[in-house]
């Protein structure tokens, strides 16, 4: 048998043929928001699972993947760490938003002026032809600088509410909500369950079309729903806010 794949008999034919190992669906998940907010940091504690010790303002883009199983079934989590400064995004934007399965919005708890700016993230995301029936959710972040939260629980949800998206407050820092257990959901990563809802969130919106990927793309797979995929809206896929 060849390494990785399946050798199998047909029936009939004394050739056996060797079949490719399942393939390995790929979410794409873009990370918006205000530079500084923490895009950087949240992708990098679900990829790397810590924080990083330091970082610099993204150019353009970087891209952080984590390999994971959802009943069974081997998911590649594609997570597009965007700039968050205009002059480092112009060139990048179309490509951003090509084939983009799920939208991560974030703001900083600490930075009124970020959660003023979401609604041009959502604009932008508009124009770009990215509509409701893309999951989209609304990651509040630095919950760990509890002294200098400029953003209420409750406006933030109000906005949610009102844009169909689930809430999420969390930290990239201290994502188990250590110290004071006020957020984090205990002792799980709070910030891993966020990305694991949106990837299960993906799994299970029907039918999604698998396309061959094209020859030498390294094995990419393109998913694309199919003309009724994904009609429930956000907001049935319930709110996490916590
Ligand atoms: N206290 C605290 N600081 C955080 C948290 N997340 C990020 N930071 C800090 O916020 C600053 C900016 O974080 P980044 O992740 O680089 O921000 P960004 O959104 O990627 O910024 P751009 O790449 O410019 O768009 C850094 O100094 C981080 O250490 C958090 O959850 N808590
Ligand atoms: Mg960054």
């Amino acid at each position: 048998m060849a390494e990785g794949g399946l050798s199998v008999e047909f029936p009939g034919s004394l050739k056996s043929s060797t079949l490719p190992p399942p393939r390995t669906r790929i979410f794409k998940i873009i990370v918006i928001g205000d530079s500084g907010v923490g895009k950087t940091c949240l992708t990098y504690r679900f990829s790397a699972g810590k924080f990083p010790e330091k970082t610099e303002a993204t150019i353009a883009v970087d891209f952080r993947e984590r390999l994971v199983e959802i009943d069974g079934e081997n998911i590649k989590i594609q997570l597009w760490d965007t700039a968050g400064q205009e002059r480092f995004r112009k060139s990048m934007v179309q490509h951003y938003y090509r084939n983009v399965h799920a939208v991560v919005f974030v703001y900083d708890v600490t930075n009124a002026a970020s959660f003023r700016s979401l609604p041009a993230w959502i604009e932008e995301c508009k124009q770009h032809a990215l509509g409701t029936e893309v999951p989209r959710i609304l990651v509040g972040n630095k919950c760990d600088l509890q002294d200098s939260i400029q953003v209420g629980t409750d406006v933030a949800q109000q906005f949610a509410d009102a844009h169909s998206m689930p809430l999420f407050e969390t930290s990239a820092k201290n994502p188990n909500g250590q110290g004071d257990g006020s957020f984090g959901g205990g002792n799980s990563d709070h910030v891993e369950a966020i990305f694991m809802t949106v990837a299960h969130k993906l799994k299970s919106q029907k039918p999604l079309v698998l396309s061959q990927p094209p020859v030498g793309s390294g094995g990419t797979i393109n998913l694309s729903r199919g003309m009724n995929g994904g009609g429930d809206g956000a907001r049935s896929w319930g709110c996490s806010s916590c």
